[in-house]
């Protein structure tokens, strides 16, 4: 599943340099000719495709790009230079829109492709292109014309490398909001978040990877209840899954148990996805002395047997959130590297992501299937085989309601 980066941007091609107006004054010529030389065309703005980028990240800083115009024409038929070209570098597979009619102005689908947003000024002439046989000495001359200029959207489909998981609560989009630039909404109360929202980490000057917050998954997500579990399609694809659990909650369950309920529903969801790297995120515990704190990660480790990478962060605080960021970096990095140096682990990645893709699509397809059934008043086949016994002893079934074998 991809979620859209999305960044607005306004674009402006230089203004064409104005003619210019100028007669010769030399020695011995005492009724100098016009010499205005014409001004030059304004430069434009093009967007190129980039292979080295993968992110809309640049474009969140700065929104106005501006081509340089052309300069103005000069004296003795001197024409002014041209404005240069700006060339807006962006990933593969950004599509470039018109924000204002919402018009695809094109795709960049292939490296090194270019495309022309917005046209620079046409040059001015200057006096000398008006001289003609009855105006020896002409005074006009015209200005460049404006660059074009225009608001842009530019959409990129990107996957998202991490994906987060947690309980309503746990602090799933406090922890992006902390580390990206994206701003969902925060607040005490389950189901803020109702749609995934996506969010691009820079790390250091030049890397980033990008994240995404889902809706909290509950107890029976699997089943249907709540709201999370079609958004765990959007995890599918993912690299690194962070398990987010609050440490402190207010109602003093046990940290081990929630995340626990969110382990069994993704394992219902698909079992494959349970084999992608996962890490422990344990948040909020600004919220703990450091003896109750170091008592309850302990916790929380043994009860789920856990033995991969732990962190203890508070996303509110950003304590911990910057580590744990290059450490996904750098996983992110060695992954790719093991993909190019290691054509069986590239082959192996590869099978798990279609069997996990398998198993969501067949769970998601058999959800479905239940409710269409519950809307038509068929209980689903093994809810039926919980009624096991009733349903042997029926005489004789074909008066008993009709069976319908769900996948
Ligand atoms: N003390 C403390 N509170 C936190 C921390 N992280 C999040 N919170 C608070 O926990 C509450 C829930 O945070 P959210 O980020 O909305 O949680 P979520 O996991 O996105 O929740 P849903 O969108 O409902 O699934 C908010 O009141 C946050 O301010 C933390 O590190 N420390
Ligand atoms: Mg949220």
């Amino acid at each position: 599943m991809k979620f859209v980066d999305e960044v607005s941007i306004f674009v402006k091609a230089g203004d064409g340099g104005n003619g210019c107006m100028s007669f010769r004054r030399e020695k011995f010529i005492e009724f100098g000719g016009p010499n205005g030389g014409d001004g030059g065309d304004g430069g434009s703005v093009l967007m190129e495709a980039d292979e080295n980028l993968n992110t809309l990240l640049d474009y969140r800083y700065t929104r106005r790009f501006d081509a340089q115009r052309g300069q103005n024409g000069m004296g003795s038929e001197k024409t002014g230079a041209k404005g240069e070209d700006l060339i807006l570098k962006v990933p593969v597979g950004t599509t470039i829109i018109d924000a204002n009619t919402q018009e695809i102005i094109g795709d960049l689908v292939e490296h090194g492709q270019r495309i022309m947003v917005a046209q620079g000024g046409w040059h001015g002439l200057g006096n000398t292109r008006f001289k003609s046989s009855t105006n020896r000495a002409p005074r006009q001359t015209t200005p460049g014309k404006p660059g074009e200029s225009r608001d842009l959207k530019l959409e990129l489909k990107v996957l998202a490398d991490v994906g987060l998981l947690g309980l309503p609560n746990a602090g799933k989009s406090t922890f992006i909001r902390a580390v990206s630039a994206a701003k969902p909404k925060v607040a005490d109360y389950p189901f803020t978040t109702l749609t995934p929202n996506l969010g691009v980490v820079g790390v250091g000057r030049f890397q980033n990877f990008v994240i995404a917050d889902i809706p909290g998954l509950i107890e029976g997500a699997a089943e249907g209840t709540g709201l999370g579990i079609r958004f765990l399609k959007h995890l599918t694809r993912t690299r690194l899954l962070l398990h987010i659990v609050d440490l402190a909650p207010l109602d003093e369950s046990d940290p081990a148990e929630a995340a626990q309920i969110i382990l069994n529903e993704v394992e219902q969801f698909s079992p494959a996805l349970m084999q992608r790297e996962r890490w422990l995120v344990l948040n909020k515990a600004d919220q703990l002395f450091d003896d109750e704190r170091n008592e309850r990660v302990q916790h929380v480790i043994e009860q789920l047997a856990w033995e991969g990478p732990v962190f203890v962060i508070s996303a509110i605080e950003r304590e911990g959130t910057e580590a744990l960021c290059k450490e996904i970096m750098r996983f992110l990095d060695q992954r790719a590297a093991r993909i190019q140096e290691e054509p069986e682990f590239a082959e192996q990645l590869a099978a798990l992501d279609q069997l996990i893709e398998d198993e969501a699509r067949a769970y998601l397809q058999s959800l479905d299937d239940r409710r269409a059934l519950r809307r038509a008043g068929v209980k689903p086949v093994d809810e039926l085989l919980d009624e096991e016994e009733d349903f042997e002893d029926e005489e004789d079934p074909e008066d008993g309601p009709e069976i319908i074998y769900v996948r």
